[in-house]
């Protein structure tokens, strides 16, 4: 008999949009994304750093100051890392992406310009910024779905 406590494809990609989130250097938010396509084959990752060739060592990772001084102008989206890491052939039209945290206004737009059709989020910690409704705005009008994942109770422990 088969095994009964396989993790759900729901779970799994979460669980590497999680994995994923772990490699930031954001000392307050780590965001991981996961987008998979219709046959739930897993197209792209990204968490959020700064851009490459930026070194993460020489750049501000403060959430407060003037400008440059913060970590703003310069951290790249988990969401967009994934959307530009993407080299598959095809593209991202009519794909899942599973996010860690609610995607940005400016995530927002590259998500519905690239076609994903479903964004299926953990935290909306900040549900309540202009952001974030204006995702939420822009999602609705463009007919990407966003789901709330729901199956937070598993626990899965490993040494790595
Ligand atoms: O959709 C998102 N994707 C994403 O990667 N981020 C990143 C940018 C920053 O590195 C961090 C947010 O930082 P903070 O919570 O300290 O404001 O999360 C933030 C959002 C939404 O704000
Ligand atoms: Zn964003």
């Amino acid at each position: 008999m088969k095994r009964s406590d396989y993790i759900t494809w729901d779970q799994y990609f979460m669980g590497i949009a999680i994995m994923s989130a772990n490699r930031s250097k954001d000392p307050n938010t780590q965001v991981g994304a996961c987008i998979v396509d219709q046959d739930n084959r897993i197209l792209t990752v990204g968490y959020n750093g700064m851009p490459s060739g930026c070194n993460d060592d020489e750049m501000p990772w403060d959430r407060e100051g003037e400008g440059m001084a913060s970590k703003y102008f310069f951290v790249c989206h988990a969401e967009l890392n994934a959307i530009l890491n993407y080299r598959g052939g095809g593209t991202l039209r009519g794909s899942r992406c599973y996010v860690t945290l609610f995607p940005c206004n400016e995530c927002a737009k590259a998500i519905i310009q690239s076609g994903i059709k479903e964004v299926i989020y953990m935290s909306d910690k900040y549900a309540d910024s202009d952001s974030t409704m204006a995702s939420k705005k822009m999602f609705e009008m463009a007919g990407v779905k966003y789901t709330e994942y729901e199956n937070k109770h598993k626990k899965i422990e490993f040494e790595l």
